[in-house]
C-alpha cells in the first residue's frame, strides 16, 4: 500500500494528527538515565539506557499517535552501540504499528544517496523506515535514489522545504526564484505520479509549525504532500499556528514535537519524581490541543 493510504490509516485510527519525536538529548534524560551522559561510562552502557529511554516513550505512544520520528544524531553520537540502539528503537516501534519517520537528513550525490536510501528503505537495510527526512541541496538527481527505494518498498520521504529554524529564511526564501519554491514544485511534479487512495502522495514535505504565516500558502503549492510541521512546543508553535496546513478532511499534515513531550518533566511540578507521567499529561495536552484547533480524521 502506498506510505501515503498507511499514514492516513494511522492518522485516521488514532484520531489525532501526532508526530512524537524521539530525540534522546542526553543531558535532559531524567535521572535514573544518568549513565547515558558518563562520558567515563562504557559507550555500550550509555547507548543501553538510551534505548531503554526510547522504548518508554514508544510504549507511550503505542495506539495513541499515528507515528513516531527517532532523530538518528542523538544515537549516532554513541557510535556503533547508538547505532544498534536506534535500530531496536524503529523495530520496536514497528513492531507496535507504529509509522517510522527517521529522522536522518540525508542528502548526496545520487550513487552515494542510493545507499543511504538502501539503509534506511529497503527491506534488511540497518536501520529501516517507513519514511526518513531528506535535504533537497544537492539537487533533484540527489533525491532521485531516494524516491526509488521509497516507491520499491511502499516507503516514504519528507523533503526539507521551508525549515523551522530562523536562519532558514534567509537562504530558502531569498531571490527571485526561491529555493524552497523550486523544491515544492518540483515535489508536486513527483507527487502527481504517485498518488494514494487519500489523494496525497509519498512524497512528503518538511515545513517549520513555526511558519505559521506561511502554511496556508504552502498547502497550496504542495497539494499532494503530506506536510511534516516541526517546532510545535519547545520551538514555540501551537495548534493555532498549524491549521493552514491541514485539509479540510483533517489530513495531509502531521505535527512533530519532541522535547515538548519527552521532557516534558522539567517543567511539570510534579515531574521531578514522575517524568513518566508528565510526558503522558504532555502527549494528552498536545492531543486534544490539536483536535480542538484543527479539523480531525477519524
Ligand atoms: O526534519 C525535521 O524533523 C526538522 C526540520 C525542521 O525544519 N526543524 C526541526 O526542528 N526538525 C526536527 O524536529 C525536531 C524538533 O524537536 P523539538 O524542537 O524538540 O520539538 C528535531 O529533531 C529537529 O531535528
Amino acid at each position: 500500500m502506498n506510505f501515503s493510504d498507511r499514514l492516513a490509516g494511522a492518522v485516521e485510527r488514532t484520531g489525532n494528527p501526532v508526530l512524537l519525536g524521539i530525540d534522546p538529548h542526553l543531558d535532559l534524560l531524567p535521572e535514573e538515565f544518568a549513565v547515558a551522559r558518563d562520558r567515563s561510562a562504557r559507550r555500550v552502557d550509555r547507548a543501553k539506557a538510551v534505548a531503554r529511554f526510547c522504548l518508554e516513550l514508544v510504549e507511550l505512544a503505542k495506539g495513541r499517535v499515528p507515528a513516531v520520528k527517532p532523530q538518528a544524531a542523538f544515537f549516532e553520537e554513541l557510535g556503533a552501540d547508538g547505532v544498534a540502539a536506534f535500530e531496536e528503537v524503529v523495530d520496536a516501534a514497528r513492531d507496535a504499528s507504529l509509522l517510522v519517520v527517521g529522522d536522518v537528513k540525508r542528502g548526496d550525490i545520487a550513487s552515494t544517496a542510493a545507499a543511504y536510501a538502501r539503509a534506511h528503505l529497503a527491506e534488511n537495510g540497518g536501520g529501516r523506515c517507513d519514511a526518513i527526512t531528506v535535504s533537497p541541496y544537492l539537487g533533484a538527481d540527489s533525491l532521485e535514489p531516494f524516491i526509488e527505494a521509497a516507491d520499491a518498498n511502499e516507503g516514504g520521504l519528507f523533503v526539507l522545504v521551508r525549515t523551522s529554524n530562523p536562519g532558514g529564511t534567509a537562504w530558502q526564501t531569498a531571490g527571485d526564484v526561491p529555493i524552497a519554491g523550486l523544491v515544492a514544485d518540483q515535489l508536486t511534479a513527483w507527487g502527481a505520479e504517485r498518488l494514494g487512495e487519500c489523494g496525497l502522495s509519498n512524497l512528503g514535505a518538511v515545513v517549520g509549525a513555526t511558519q505559521a504565516a506561511e502554511l496556508a500558502q504552502w498547502r497550496e503549492r504542495l497539494p499532494h504532500a503530506w506536510m511534516l510541521l516541526p517546532g510545535y512546543g519547545a520551538q514555540g508553535a501551537g495548534a493555532a499556528d498549524v491549521v493552514g496546513a491541514f485539509r479540510s478532511d483533517g489530513l495531509g499534515a502531521l505535527v512533530a514535537s519532541s522535547r515538548g513531550i519527552a521532557f516534558a518533566y522539567a517543567k511539570d511540578p510534579a515531574g521531578a519524581a514522575d517524568w513518566r507521567g508528565a510526558a503522558d499529561r504532555a502527549l494528552d495536552a498536545m492531543i486534544a490541543d490539536l483536535r480542538s484547533a484543527v479539523p480531525h480524521a477519524g
